[in-house]
Order: structure tokens, then sequence, then C-alpha cells
């Protein structure tokens, strides 16, 4: 079958709790792009949406988030641009090989003070490892066959992966509380 992730067609990798964070490269072979993060990654997830950034060949992204402050561009920033300013997620790419550094939240939303990144980006290992797929039925708006997508489900249901149409339970129950505060609802 296609590649769904390279982090995620042979089996997950366990990352380690203390994990204390490490690198982000782009691909530019020169002058590349640098992220350093200073804490692991939460709620690290593969994401079929057409808006997260994937590796050639992939069916799915992999993302996790960090606070915003554990985020620091360390190299070439003069690269970065944002892709979709009108988007809630403001992605950072590198403007030579289009690969996504960072994605930032600057307006109202349960998820502001968190950035989105790929922790496939840092060659160091023991980032935890992905613990849902969201979004997955969202391939077949890129084009995915969807006669084959029960396919799909199987091989991240295979992993270990549970499968979403949108993002996992308790993240969607945050979205929800946020929203609750916000109207008076509690
Ligand atoms: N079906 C849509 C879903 C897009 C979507 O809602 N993506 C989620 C998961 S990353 C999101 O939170 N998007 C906010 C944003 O992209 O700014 C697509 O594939 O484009
Ligand atoms: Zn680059
Ligand atoms: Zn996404």
């Amino acid at each position: 079958m296609t590649s769904l992730h390279p982090l995620i067609d042979s089996g997950l990798t366990v990352g380690s709790a203390d994990h204390p964070g490490g690198t982000l490269y782009c691909k530019c072979a020169s002058d590349p792009v640098e992220v350093t993060l200073s804490s692991n990654v939460a709620h690290n997830h593969a994401c079929g949406c057409s808006k997260c950034w994937k590796p050639a060949g992939a069916l799915f992204s992999v993302v996790g988030v960090v606070p915003r402050d554990s985020v620091s561009v360390t190299a070439n920033e003069s690269k970065l641009r944002v892709v979709d300013p009108k988007a809630t997620i403001q992605r950072h790419a590198c403007s030579e090989c289009g690969t996504h550094l960072y994605g930032r939240i600057e307006v109202d939303h349960a998820f502001k003070g968190l950035d989105f990144v790929h922790p496939e980006l840092s060659p160091e290992a023991g980032w935890q490892e992905p613990q849902f797929a969201a979004f997955v039925s969202s391939i077949i708006e890129q084009g995915f066959d969807p006669a084959q997508i029960g396919g799909v489900r199987d091989k991240l249901h295979a992993v270990g992966l549970e499968t979403y149409d949108c993002l996992s339970p308790t993240l969607m129950d945050v979205i929800a509380t946020y929203t609750a505060k916000k109207s008076g609802a509690l």
C-alpha cells in the first residue's frame, strides 16, 4: 500500500517520557532553517488534512504541539514565510524547500499558545510517538480513492492508532470547553 507516513508504515517507535526536545531542520541541503524546541511534543498525531505538511509520498502528516515559549528559530529565519495568512494556524514554511517548521495561532483560539511542529524534522530520537490519527477522510479530498479508505483505517488501527475525522475526543473536549467558557455556558 502507499505510504501513510515513514513513522507509521512499519509500526510506531515509542518515545521517552522525559525527552528534552531538540532541533528541527528544513530539507535544504545548504543553509537550512533551524528551529530549536526546549520540550517534547504533546498530542502528537497523524493528520490527513490538506494543510499540514507531509513528507514526499506520504498520505499523512505527523504533527504535535509544544508551548510557544519552547520554540525558537535558531538559524536562517529569513527563509521562513507564512503559507496562508488567513488560516487559523499560521504555518511558517521554508520558502526554498517548502518544509513547514512551525505553525502558530495568533487569533483567539483554544490552542493559542501552542505551536504545531513536525518532530520528524529532528535527527534526535525519543519524541512522543503518534497518539491517534485525525482528519482521515480528508485524504479523499486530496484525491485518495474512497474505495480504499477502509484499508487506510485498518492499517492505522493495526499500528495502534484510533482514527477520527476531526481531532481526538480529548482535543475536541478542550475546544468545546473553551467555547462554552467564552459563551458563558460554563
Ligand atoms: N478537510 C479539511 C480540513 C482542514 C482542517 O480543518 N484542518 C485542521 C487540522 S490541522 C485545522 O485545525 N486547521 C486549522 C488551520 O489549518 O489553520 C482539509 O483537508 O483541508
Ligand atoms: Zn528549506
Ligand atoms: Zn492538519
